[in-house]
């Protein structure tokens, strides 16, 4: 079985695929500090509260920290015996070479996005994933990643005006029902909710008018759920993109003796 780890800014998420379909997913607050034997830990714990028994053969890795990359490989090494495939190191082949400027290091959520995409719809799509930022990953009609937009992340920019504002609280984000807040909590949550629907819209229309040709646009990530509730951004949501194009990229490593 193989084992998926998408390792991003704020979370890291391990998912099981059996080769048909992913048996849990569970998630942990991304520390660097965290050893192989308190993942370890975690995962067995988990694993077994499941009632799961997972032959892990493979693993394969996505992060966009680079420092937890070393604990996880000590991980997978002690305890599965076997030698992660991390995404964007060279060993690791892609099934379809993205197209960047010279010199750029594509995020590997972002490449495992294209290949998830590209796997599902056949290409000329853009991926808006929630994460830490919310990324927006265009994708040709060939599966090449050829680039996109990077913006704040919903909760950094909450976390922000907290932050950066003595009189606002940390509020929670939701979807409120009028624009115009009656109150310091529903003016934030306004100007979060709304003023993210509005990033959406228009920089979704922008990719498609520069792009020129008709395109699919899929959310993913945890907070897409919310902004797909009403106004038509998406044409589909998937939270498991990321984990299906990990394992795509696996495969096409297989089938292409790179494991
Ligand atoms: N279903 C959800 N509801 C509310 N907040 C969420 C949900 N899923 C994720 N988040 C928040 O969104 C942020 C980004 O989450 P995540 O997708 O795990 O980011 P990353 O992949 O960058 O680690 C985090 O602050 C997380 O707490
Ligand atoms: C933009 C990101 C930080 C988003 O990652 P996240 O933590 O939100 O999962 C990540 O895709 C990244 O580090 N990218 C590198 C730069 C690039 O892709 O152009
Ligand atoms: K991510």
């Amino acid at each position: 079985m193989l084992l998926c780890i998408d390792c991003g800014n704020t979370n890291t998420v391990f998912s099981i695929w059996d080769g048909t379909r992913f048996l849990c997913t569970l998630r942990t607050s991304t520390e660097h500090q965290r050893t192989a034997d308190q993942y370890f830990t975690w995962y067995t714990t988990l694993v077994r509260h499941h009632g799961i028994d997972a032959d892990i053969t493979d693993v394969i890795i996505s992060s966009t920290v680079p420092r937890v990359v070393f604990n996880l490989r000590v991980f997978t090494d002690r305890y599965f015996n076997t030698r992660p495939l991390v995404v964007g190191r060279p060993d690791c082949l892609l099934p379809v070479a993205p197209r960047v400027d010279p010199g750029t290091a594509v995020g590997p959520d972002r490449l495992a996005n294209a290949a998830g995409a590209f796997d599902r719809h056949g290409g000329d799509v853009v991926v808006v994933d929630f994460g830490t930022a919310t990324n927006f990953d265009v994708v040709a009609g060939d599966g090449a990643y050829v680039g996109g937009v990077i913006a704040p992340g919903v909760n950094l920019s909450l976390e922000a005006l907290h932050q950066g504002a003595a009189a606002l609280p940390h509020v929670d984000i939701t979807k409120p029902d009028r624009v115009i807040g009656t109150n310091t909590v529903a003016c934030i949550q306004s100007g979060i909710f709304w003023g993210y629907i509005g990033l959406i819209q228009g920089i979704s229309e922008r990719i498609r008018a520069e792009y020129g040709k008709p395109m699919k646009v899929v959310g993913t990530g945890g907070l897409a759920p919310l902004f797909a509730t009403g106004d038509g951004l998406f044409d589909t949501i998937e939270d498991d993109l990321t984990m299906h194009g990990l394992t795509v990229i696996h495969a096409y490593n297989k089938e292409n003796g790179a494991l």
